[in-house]
């Protein structure tokens, strides 16, 4: 289990040494429309699961979504303080 702090951590490591087999590497190298893209899936995704699928299955699709929203953060420079300054 990690915090949504960790895994930013983690996706901030990945994407300046760029490990091989990095799936994060290579959403980003996707850039910034196909990660959009993931974001607004993972979004209908997260919405469908709630009203049918249940709570647990929901809870995955977010975590999915709160992926996708770090991808997308480091994919244009946007830090974490950032998004914190609009909550
Ligand atoms: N938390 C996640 C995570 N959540 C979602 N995803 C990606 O999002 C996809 C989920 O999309 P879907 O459910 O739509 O599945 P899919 O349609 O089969 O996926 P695609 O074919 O569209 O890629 C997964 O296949 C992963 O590619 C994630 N990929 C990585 N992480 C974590 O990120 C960290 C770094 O991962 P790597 O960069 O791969 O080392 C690790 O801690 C991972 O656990």
């Amino acid at each position: 289990m990690k915090t949504f702090d960790e895994l930013w951590a983690e996706l901030a490591e990945k994407a300046q040494t760029r490990p091989a087999g990095s799936g994060t590497v290579a959403q980003l190298d996707a850039g910034v429309h196909a990660t959009g893209k993931k974001l607004v899936e993972e979004a209908a995704e997260s919405w469908m699961a709630a009203e049918y699928e249940g709570p647990e299955r929901a809870a995955e699709e977010i975590s999915q979504l709160l992926y996708h929203a770090q991808v997308l953060m480091l994919a244009t420079g946007i830090t974490p303080d950032d998004v914190y300054a609009h909550l």
